[in-house]
Order: structure tokens, then C-alpha cells, then sequence
């Protein structure tokens, strides 16, 4: 069982290289910010509460993220080959709370893959997104506000990943089909 973090900043290609992963070694994926834009779509009660963070380009509170994780990584089933973890976690609390979830059911994290964009190019990729999805929070003004809770809530659990001993760094410009090798490459040195 191969559980991955796919890590890095808003715009660094998180969503379109879990797409590759999911494709090449069936593996879950459990992207957090799809899981809420769902809600909110729906108009639920967590919908509701969630949007007022992510428009201010705030984070959910962490009981609130774990509760949905846990719910959908059980969704997998106990035998499953391994689920990407997109998005989350982005606080040390939340790394946290997603290894103590983890170790709860005899399991861990086997790599943490950082993806490593340059910020002129996670603006441009993300205003480009932001044409052509519509994702409300793509806009000038909450993308600085998010690469600011980036660096300064999330690029901490580089060392503590590092720290735990799975941390692996893979450089995010090229081609998407150039990042996959290079992330493959990683993945096919893990133990089972
Ligand atoms: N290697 C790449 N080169 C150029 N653009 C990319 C690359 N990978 C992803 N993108 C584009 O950048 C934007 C952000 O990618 P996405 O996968 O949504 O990032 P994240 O999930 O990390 O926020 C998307 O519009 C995507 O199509
Ligand atoms: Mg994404």
C-alpha cells in the first residue's frame, strides 16, 4: 500500500499529476479542495461553511478537514493499493492529525512528493485556470492571499516530512509527461 502526499503551492500541477498517478497505479485519490467545491456545488450545510473560507482564500478548520478525510479514505476500503492525498494536509496540525488517522487503522504515509514551481509560474498557471475553469478563488487578489498561506502555514511540513523520513522532491516545470517520469521514478523505488 503505496499512500501518497502529493505536495505543493496552489497552481504547482497537484491535481493534473494525481490524474497520471491514478491512471498508471489505480490508486485513490482524495483531492480536499474537489471534495468541498462538491459540497458547495450542493448547497450542504459544510458547503455553506466552507465557501466563506476558501472566497477569503482561508483554510477549513482542521476538525472539520479530518471528519471529511476519514470518510473518504474508508470509502476505499482496508485493502486498497494506495490513495493520494491532494491537498492535504497544509498545516503541521493537519499532518498531524492525517498520520494519527492513518496509524488508527495500521497504516501510514510512504512518500510525500513535492512538486517545485517557480512563483512567476504558479501566477501565470493559476490565472490561466482561472479563465478557463471558473474557479472562483482563481482571481489575482485570492491567489496572492493562498501563495501567502503557503509559504507561510503550509512549506513548513517540507521539514517535517523531511523529519519523518519520506519527503521527495521533484521538480515541477516541463512538460506534464516530463514531471510524470520524474514522480514515477519515485514512486517505483517505494517498498510495497
Ligand atoms: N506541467 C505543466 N505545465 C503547464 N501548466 C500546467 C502543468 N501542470 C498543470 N498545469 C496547469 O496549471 C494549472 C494548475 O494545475 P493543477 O493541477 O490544478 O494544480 P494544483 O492542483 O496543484 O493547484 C492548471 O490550469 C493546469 O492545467
Ligand atoms: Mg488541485
Amino acid at each position: 500500500m503505496k499512500n501518497i502526499v502529493i505536495f505543493g503551492a496552489p497552481g504547482a500541477g497537484k491535481g493534473t499529476q494525481s490524474d497520471k498517478m491514478i491512471e498508471k497505479y489505480g490508486f485513490g485519490h482524495i483531492s480536499t479542495g474537489d471534495v468541498l467545491r462538491n459540497e458547495i456545488k450542493n448547497g450542504t450545510a459544510l458547503g455553506k461553511t466552507a465557501k466563506g473560507y476558501i472566497d477569503n482564500g482561508q483554510l477549513i478548520p482542521d476538525e472539520l478537514m479530518v471528519d471529511i478525510l476519514a470518510h473518504v479514505y474508508d470509502s476505499f476500503g482496508s485493502h486498497h493499493k494506495g490513495v493520494i492525498f491532494d491537498g492535504f494536509p497544509r498545516t503541521t496540525p493537519q499532518a498531524e492529525a492525517l498520520k494519527k488517522m492513518l496509524h488508527e487503522r495500521g497504516h501510514k504515509i510512504a512518500a510525500m512528493i513535492e512538486l517545485a514551481v517557480p512563483e512567476e509560474e504558479l501566477m501565470a498557471r493559476l490565472i490561466n485556470r482561472g479563465k478557463e475553469s471558473g474557479r472562483s478563488d482563481d482571481n489575482e487578489e485570492t491567489i496572492k492571499k493562498r501563495l501567502n498561506v503557503y509559504h507561510t502555514q503550509t512549506a513548513p511540513l517540507i521539514d517535517w516530512y523531511k523529519k519523518e523520513g519520506v519527503h521527495h522532491h521533484v521538480e515541477g516545470l516541463g512538460t506534464v509527461e516530463e514531471i510524470f517520469a520524474r514522480i514515477a521514478s519515485e514512486i517505483d523505488q517505494l517498498s510495497e
